[in-house]
C-alpha cells in the first residue's frame, strides 16, 4: 500500500534536522515524487542506460539505495550475463523496507542490500554505479574522496550516473529556479507549512553543489567524461565515463 506524505503537515515543536528514519521510509516514495522533479524520468533512463552499460560478470552499485528503486530499474534491464547489484544505504529503516520490496518482485539477477556507510563500503569491479541524489547528504570535505574511491574500483568505460539537487551562483537564477521547485510542490499539494518545515530541517543535511563544482570534482577524481544528461529546475542528473585506453 501506498502512504502519503504528511509528515509536516502539522507545526512541530522543534524543527532538529531530517533523517531517513522510519516515518520517513514508510512515506518514502510518495516524498520523493512529490518533491523531486523529473525524478521518474531520471530512473526510466538509469533502466536505459544499465542496459548500455553494465559489462558481463561485473558488479552493478546502487549507492543511497532507500528503497531500491533504481535497484529495482537496473535489476529489470541488466541484460549482461553473471552481473551482481549491491545496494548500499546507513539507514536501517529504508534496508529493511528495500529488502522486502525486492523480495516481493521475482528476478534472476543476484542483489545484495547493505546497511553501510558508502564513505566505507568497497567498490570493486564496478561497470555501473548510481548515487541518485545520496552525495547531496554526504558530508562536503568526504565528497572527492568517495568519488575518488568509486573511479578506482570502476572498470574502464564503466559510468556513474550522479543526480543531485543543485544550487546556482548567478543569485536571480538560483532564486528563480529555487522557487520554480517549490512551486512544483504546491502543484503536488504541499501547503506552505509542509514546505517551510521541511525546507528548515534539509537546511544543515542537505548541502547543494553547482553542476560546475560536481563536473570539476569528477575530473578530479579522474573521470574522463562527465556532462549534465538531465536538468529539470534545480534538480538534475550528471552521467561520468571511466576513460579506456582508447580515449
Ligand atoms: C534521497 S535518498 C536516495 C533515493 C534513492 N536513491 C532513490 O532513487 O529512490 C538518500 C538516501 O541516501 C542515504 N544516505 C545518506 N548518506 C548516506 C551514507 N553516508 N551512506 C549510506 N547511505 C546514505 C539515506 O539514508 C537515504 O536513504
Ligand atoms: O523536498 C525537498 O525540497 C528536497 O530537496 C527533496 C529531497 C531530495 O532531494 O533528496 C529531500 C529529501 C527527501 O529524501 C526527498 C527529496
Amino acid at each position: 500500500m501506498q502512504h502519503k506524505d504528511q509528515l509536516f503537515a502539522a507545526p512541530l515543536a522543534q524543527l532538529g534536522d531530517f533523517c531517513f528514519d522510519d516515518r520517513v521510509a514508510a512515506v518514502f516514495p510518495d516524498m520523493i515524487q512529490r518533491s523531486v522533479p523529473g525524478y521518474s524520468n531520471i530512473l526510466s533512463a538509469i533502466g536505459m542506460m544499465t542496459e548500455r552499460f553494465a559489462q558481463p560478470n561485473s558488479r552493478l552499485y546502487d549507492l543511497g539505495c532507500s528503497l531500491g528503486a533504481a535497484t529495482l530499474m537496473m535489476r529489470r534491464h541488466l541484460t549482461a550475463p553473471g552481473c551482481r547489484i549491491i545496494g548500499v544505504d546507513n539507514s536501517a529503516a529504508m534496508v529493511s523496507r528495500c529488502r522486502d520490496q525486492l523480495a516481493a518482485f521475482r528476478s534472476e539477477v543476484p542483489v545484495e542490500i547493505l546497511e553501510a556507510d558508502i564513505c566505507n563500503v568497497a567498490i570493486e569491479d564496478a561497470s555501473v554505479v548510481v548515487l541518485n541524489f545520496t552525495l547531496q547528504f554526504v558530508d562536503p570535505e568526504a565528497r572527492l574522496a568517495l568519488l575518488t574511491r568509486i573511479h578506482a574500483g570502476m572498470r574502464p568505460g564503466g559510468m556513474l550516473i550522479l543526480s543531485e539537487k543543485f544550487r546556482f551562483d548567478d543569485a536571480p537564477v538560483n532564486e528563480l529556479l529555487i522557487d520554480l521547485h517549490l512551486d512544483f510542490k504546491r502543484a503536488n499539494g504541499y501547503s506552505e507549512l509542509e514546505i517551510s518545515q521541511k525546507r528548515t530541517l534539509l537546511e544543515n543535511v542537505l548541502r547543494a553543489d553547482s553542476v560546475a563544482q560536481h563536473k570539476a570534482r569528477l575530473a578530479q577524481a579522474g573521470f574522463a567524461h562527465s556532462e549534465l544528461w538531465f536538468q529539470c529546475f534545480n534538480f538534475g542528473s550528471l552521467v561520468a565515463i571511466k576513460g579506456t585506453a582508447h580515449d
